[in-house]
């Protein structure tokens, strides 16, 4: 088991969001979070990636409270919220790379890390867009070179909240791949979308559903 999830609870402004969720996120499984407008998608993924304290219940990781391996948590887990979450005034380069060194054991030096950089943004579809300040890039690419960081990466879990916005038909497909790849090869995902889903998630064996009500209700795949 990866993450267990028991009784957990959110109130907001009087009015439980959810109570008493159980739900496990084990190592293969790809989790879609649906629900209506202020539901409470986001809060829940903002608890799950340690952002928010303010809930009732346990969260634990491989079995140990996530209060107690907070560290290690967090390092084997990416998230990526709603908005680009980008630096404007730094190129798309700059970006990563200043994401690499904060988040990763310094490996073959700085010359390997901007080469990793650079084959992030590749995958992403931003050759050529390198040095580029991201506040002179679409929203799309904005979002693209957030997404960049999927592909350098190392962790285990992504917690990512709304991926596909302002993203083309082409690179919904493409990360849908990525996402699906990452969990066929033993990693787990969670994912909020308003977007159809695209086309691949549907039909892929990975794939597991919750769905908020919107009256306080929470389903869960078994
Ligand atoms: N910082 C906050 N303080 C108080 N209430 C908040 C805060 N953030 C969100 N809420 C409330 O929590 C509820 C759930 O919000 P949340 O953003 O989790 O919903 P959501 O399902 O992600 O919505 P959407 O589909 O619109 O993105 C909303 O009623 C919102 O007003």
């Amino acid at each position: 088991m990866q993450l267990d999830i028991q009784k957990l609870g959110c109130e907001r402004d009087e009015r439980w969001l959810f109570s008493d969720l159980d739900w496990q996120i084990n190592p293969g499984e790809l989790w879609r979070i649906e629900g209506p407008n202020g539901s409470g998608k986001t809060t829940l993924l903002r608890i799950l990636s340690g952002q928010m304290a303010d809930y009732t219940g346990t969260l634990s990781w491989h079995g140990e409270k996530l209060s107690r391996c907070r560290e290690a948590f967090m390092a084997s887990m990416l998230y990526i919220g709603h908005r680009p979450g980008v630096k404007k005034a730094l190129t798309a380069l700059e970006n990563l790379d200043w994401y690499q060194a904060m988040s990763t054991v310094e490996e073959g030096g700085a010359r390997a890390r901007r080469d990793a950089c650079f084959q992030a943004l590749e995958a992403v579809g931003l050759a050529g867009f390198e040095e580029t300040p991201v506040e002179a890039l679409s929203a799309g690419q904005q979002r693209r070179v957030a997404l960049a960081r999927l592909a350098l990466g190392h962790q285990r879990l992504w917690i990512l909240d709304e991926p596909f916005t302002a993203i083309d038909r082409d690179g919904v497909r493409q990360l849908e791949r990525w996402m699906m790849a990452h969990c066929e090869a033993g990693g787990s995902v969670v994912v909020t979308s308003h977007h159809d889903s695209g086309e691949l998630l549907p039909a892929s064996r990975v794939l597991r559903n919750l769905r908020f009500d919107g009256q306080g209700g929470v389903h869960v795949d078994c």
